[in-house]
């Protein structure tokens, strides 16, 4: 088990990189603590793997450290790191039996056979993989395959961390959140640091105590479900986070608050001193689905708007209003009777989120 820093961590692949743009990882600071689950959710390209093949030492950073327990391990060939990796696709040796392929790590290290049986014997049973021990790996189904992939990740004791990319794509999916809980049940008994890279938020929160939300080579937010989805860092992870993601427009400075199109929304005092003192243009707000409010009569501080349509997606209905140019999605319960035409839209200040060169501006008291 181990902690893992990185310090000032940069990845380029061009040999001569001119601007930001051209890192995969662009410079990052990030501690994963000892023993916990993390989950690293982002979009396809944001840089995943490159993190991880670096964590691992299959890849050399172009610059920065990388730390396990305060020790520097860039020097150190991923052999030695005693880091288990899990792809996204299998990797088994199939002409030997899942036995040998749970065992091989162990023999290589020259473990006592007697231990090498008790230590196989125990995560074929956490895994339930006891009644294909004898079976040659080719013959196992893909999530048998992807099962004995990560027990041979478990089966040795001086396993520093985990770290799974994209795990479960090629398993079923109703097997998926089986194995989701088997890994669950794993980090619970073993206390292993865990990553577990996945471009899927539920299976990111299903799994993670934390998630870190990655974006151009970034990390742009790293808290718990709840967090991402009450207090997104980054209008990346309001647009990524949740279903739909976040309404978010573009908007222009007024002296008390923001404007678009004819639409003035004022702001605290707090936050407006904050938008009236900054040196940007690129000013957004944004407010979660779940948080916005249309009804069919105006209420204190609402806005006439548009009703466009509405889904229904059987535990919920989701109706689109547009205001001026802005079209909102606004999350109501199964049963709601909802607005129809001419409605009114009202945003409760607490759930409106000012983004400034798209992160949040956060009030010192909220
Ligand atoms: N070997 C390579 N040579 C050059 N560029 C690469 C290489 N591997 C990845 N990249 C680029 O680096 C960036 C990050 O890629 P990476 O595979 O780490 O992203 P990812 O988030 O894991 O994506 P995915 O979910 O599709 O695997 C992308 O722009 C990708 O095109």
């Amino acid at each position: 088990m181990a902690e893992i820093h990185l310090k000032s961590l940069a990845h380029s692949y061009s040999k001569n990189p001119s601007g930001p743009e051209d890192y995969a990882i662009r410079e990052m600071n990030h501690v994963w603590e000892h023993g916990k689950a993390y989950a690293l959710l982002g979009p396809s390209g944001c840089g995943k793997s490159t993190l991880l093949n670096i964590i691992s030492g299959l890849l050399a950073p172009s610059g920065g450290e990388i730390l396990f327990d305060n020790v520097v391990v860039n020097e150190i060939p991923p052999e030695d790191r005693n880091i288990a990796q899990v792809f996204q696709f299998p990797v088994v040796y199939d002409s030997m039996t899942v036995f040998n392929n749970l065992a091989f790590p162990l023999r290589n290290q020259k473990v006592p056979e007697a231990k090498v049986i008790a230590k196989v014997n125990e995560i074929a049973e956490i895994l339930e993989l006891q009644d294909v021990l004898k079976k040659k790996a080719k013959n196992l189904t893909a999530d048998e395959k992807q099962k004995v992939s990560m027990g041979r990740g478990l089966v040795r004791d001086n396993v520093s961390a985990i770290l799974f990319d994209e795990p479960l794509t090629v398993i079923d999916p109703h097997l998926k959140w089986k194995l989701r809980r088997k890994l669950k049940q794993i980090h619970e008994q073993f206390n292993i640091t865990m990553v577990y890279v996945t471009h899927d938020q539920l299976e990111a929160s299903t799994f993670a105590d934390q998630i870190a939300v990655m974006y151009d080579g970034q990390i742009v937010q790293f808290g718990t479900p709840r967090e991402l989805f009450e207090k997104p860092n980054h209008t990346f992870v309001g647009y990524f986070i949740g279903s739909p993601g976040m309404n978010i427009t573009p908007v222009q400075r007024t002296p008390h608050g923001v404007l678009f199109g004819d639409t003035e929304i004022p702001l605290s005092s707090e936050l407006n001193a904050i938008l009236q003192a900054s040196p940007s243009k690129n000013f957004k707000i944004g407010i979660r689905p779940e948080f916005v409010q249309v009804t069919q009569e105006p209420t204190e501080g609402s806005y006439p708007c548009e009703v466009q349509y509405e889904e229904d997606l059987g535990t919920y209905k989701v109706l689109t209003v547009k205001l001026g140019e802005w079209e909102i999605k606004a999350i109501l319960e199964e049963n709601a009777v909802s607005p129809t035409k001419s409605a009114y839209v009202n945003f409760p200040t607490q759930w409106l989120k000012l983004y400034i060169d798209e992160y949040l501006v956060e009030e010192a008291l909220s």
